[in-house]
């Protein structure tokens, strides 16, 4: 089975579906971090971010891999490990143009339509576009003040800044954010990270003992 949780940023989707995944003995993964690779890879390379054909003959020039490890997912280039790098402020920043880019979410698709269900997918468009087939889908939300207080914990910069950044990424990410149709959303302002995660354990589709997962 597939499971996806897709959601604005910051709004709990890693940490969900870890939580998710661990409890149904499933990997999960995070679409997001490939975005963050492509876009980390590019200014590395001096290269201009609005320019898909030049950023997408860089990164198919040295394939990426995304491992998607239980206790938090991680991506190679080689064996340089990346994910360190993945949430400066500098890649929060230009991620949603590289993001913005047809062929750019064709070359992520792709990478995880390759992986071997089960496991929980999370993102912005798993639900909509990546896995439709999906049995089970949910769509995380929270206010702008309640997302930034949680990430300035993570983060050097004051929790106005980090509203104001958060706020700019979820315009430039509305395209590709709309909740699936058939997703339950979930406010996850009010509740504790187990909360959701309980919320969603409970809603699952009964599983099929016989299956082996
Ligand atoms: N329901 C919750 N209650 C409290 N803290 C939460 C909750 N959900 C997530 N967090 C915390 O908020 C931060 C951002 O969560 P994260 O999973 O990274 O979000 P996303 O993947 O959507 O960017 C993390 O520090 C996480 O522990
Ligand atoms: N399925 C996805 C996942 C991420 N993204 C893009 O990647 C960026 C980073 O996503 P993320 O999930 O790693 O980070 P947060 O937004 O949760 O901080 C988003 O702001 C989107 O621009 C996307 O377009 N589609």
């Amino acid at each position: 089975m597939i499971v996806t949780i897709d959601g604005v940023a910051a709004s709990g989707k890693s940490s969900v579906a870890s939580g998710v995944a661990r409890a149904l003995g499933v990997p999960y993964v995070s679409s997001g971090l490939l975005y963050r690779a492509a876009t980390l890879l590019g200014q590395e390379a001096g290269l201009d971010l609005t320019d898909a054909a030049e950023l997408l003959l860089h990164l198919r020039s040295r394939p990426l891999r995304l491992e998607p490890l239980a206790g938090g997912n991680r991506v190679w280039q080689g064996d340089r490990d990346l994910t360190p790098d993945l949430h400066a402020s500098g890649v929060d920043s230009g991620v949603s143009v590289v993001a913005a880019h047809p062929d750019v979410r064709a070359w992520v698709d792709g990478q995880l339509r390759a992986l071997t269900a089960p496991f929980v997918a999370e993102g912005r468009d798993m639900g909509t576009n990546v896995f439709p087939e999906a049995p089970a889908k949910f769509y995380l939300t929270a206010s702008p003040r309640v997302r930034a207080e949680r990430r300035a914990r993570e983060r050097p910069e004051d929790v106005e800044a980090i509203e104001a950044a958060l706020s700019r990424r979820d315009a430039l990410d509305m395209a590709q954010s709309a909740p699936a149709p058939d997703a339950q959303i979930i406010d996850t302002g009010p509740l504790t990270l187990d909360g959701v995660i309980g919320v969603i354990l409970a809603a699952l589709p009964a599983r099929d003992p016989s299956a082996s997962k």
